[in-house]
């Protein structure tokens, strides 16, 4: 396939290639948009600090993400209906996964059922070795959730990762105006028709997720339900709140998204760069106050298009990064091959901005990288 230079080029090209109903719901934020926005501009107003004579003969961006050994802090986000993208769908990013050794999250809104996507890696040499987590938007029958739970674990997804800041859908204005539908040929390939799911026009036009049938009604409380129905380890997706990070590591998670959601849903709230270090502080404060407790690992989402984003997220305290968009444009420009060039230039790009900061490991990544000028 064509070789492309950055992100924002195969961006440019696969948003001209998709029609209005699939380009307007993967590029859209909520109502104005300006969350989507500043998870963008607010990297720019982070600045990077060159160390200079350190001999970055080998860079590496290894590292652990849950105790899995990754070749890169960067890992695929959850995109619900990714058949829109391209006809492999989830099968494409999932061979890509498996092509580059990162971490994919599929959401529970795939056109590919989650077996058909583990046994897209069929030569692995073992279940525990699976790249794969789930996402998960609990149903208002939670034995549908539980069945969909036993069948992940037992298809050899390693973590659950609960989105926790949809309990309604955002008002993305350019999908109500489009009504947008998803296409006859595609399915919701984790459900049967009989479990009420329904598609996401049917959720806008309604404008709640009762709809749905995704349950509002979701508290912390329920963390211990998906303890007692799943062994899997479990991520909360969508923390923007110190108060919510406090809670989370009392509620023993084993980590969190720090993640808007890419924007779409409650807009003008703060990008997730410019919150990231208040999360990981209160995480930090609370591992201080309680030295024997595990705390979460602390990962983040949302506007990352560059090499140079993912050190400003890892200075910030992330471990690792999570790409939303720019997967999906991947997939639209090249199938498996085209997410698989997304993940090469971020990680060339990586590489590149760490060796000319100076370090030569993840690990070495702190504030001593970054100028911070006030965010908020
Ligand atoms: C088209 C689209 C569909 C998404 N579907 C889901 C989903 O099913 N579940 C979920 O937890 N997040 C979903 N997200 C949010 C992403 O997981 C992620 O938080 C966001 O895209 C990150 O921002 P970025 O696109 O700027 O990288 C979706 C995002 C997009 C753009
Ligand atoms: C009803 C589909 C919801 C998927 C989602 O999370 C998103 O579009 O952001």
């Amino acid at each position: 396939m064509r070789v492309y230079a950055c992100i924002d080029d195969i961006e440019k090209v696969a948003r001209s290639r998709l029609d209005a109903n699939a380009e307007n719901y993967y590029s859209s934020g909520a109502v104005d948009e300006t969350t989507l926005a500043l998870n963008r501009s607010d990297y720019g107003r982070i600045l990077l600090r060159p160390r200079v004579l350190r001999n970055v003969t080998s860079v590496t961006t290894s590292t652990t993400i849950l105790g899995r050994q990754v070749a890169s802090p960067i890992a695929i986000a959850p995109a619900a209906m990714q058949g829109l993208a391209h006809s492999d769908g989830e099968l494409g990013t999932a061979k890509a996964a498996k092509n580059t050794a990162s971490l994919m999250i599929l959401s529970t809104y795939s056109n590919t059922s989650l077996e058909d996507v583990i046994s897209a890696t069929p030569d692995l040499p073992q279940a525990s070795e699976s790249p794969f987590w789930l996402q998960l938007y609990v149903h208002q029958d939670r034995c549908i959730s539980e069945g969909l739970l036993k069948r992940a674990e037992k298809a050899g997804y390693q973590a659950l990762v609960l989105t926790v800041d949809a309990p309604v859908l955002g008002r993305r204005l350019k999908d109500l105006r489009n009504k947008f539908s998803m296409p006859p040929h595609l399915k919701l390939a984790n459900f049967d028709a009989s479990q009420g799911v329904m598609t996401a026009s049917e959720r806008n036009s309604t404008g709640a997720t009762s709809g749905a049938k995704a349950d509002a009604s979701l508290t912390w409380k329920d963390i211990d339900w998906l303890r007692s129905v799943t062994s899997m380890k479990i991520v909360l997706k969508g923390i923007m709140t110190h108060e919510d990070a406090l809670l989370a590591c009392q509620w023993k998670v084993d980590a969190i998204i720090v993640s808007n959601h890419g924007g779409r849903q409650l807009d003008t709230c703060p990008s997730t760069i410019s919150i990231l270090p208040e999360i990981t502080a209160a995480v930090k404060s609370y591992s201080h106050a309680h030295p024997t407790l595990p705390v979460p690992e602390v990962y983040m989402d949302g506007g990352i298009r560059r090499g140079t984003d993912v050190v400003k997220a890892l200075a910030l305290g992330a471990r690792a990064v999570f790409i939303g968009r720019p997967m999906l444009w991947g997939l639209v420009v090249g199938g498996h091959e085209g997410v698989e060039q997304v993940l090469q230039i971020l990680n060339d790009e990586l590489r590149n901005a760490m060796a000319l900061v100076g370090v030569q490991s993840v690990d070495e990544i702190g504030e001593g990288c970054i100028i911070r000028k006030s965010l908020l």
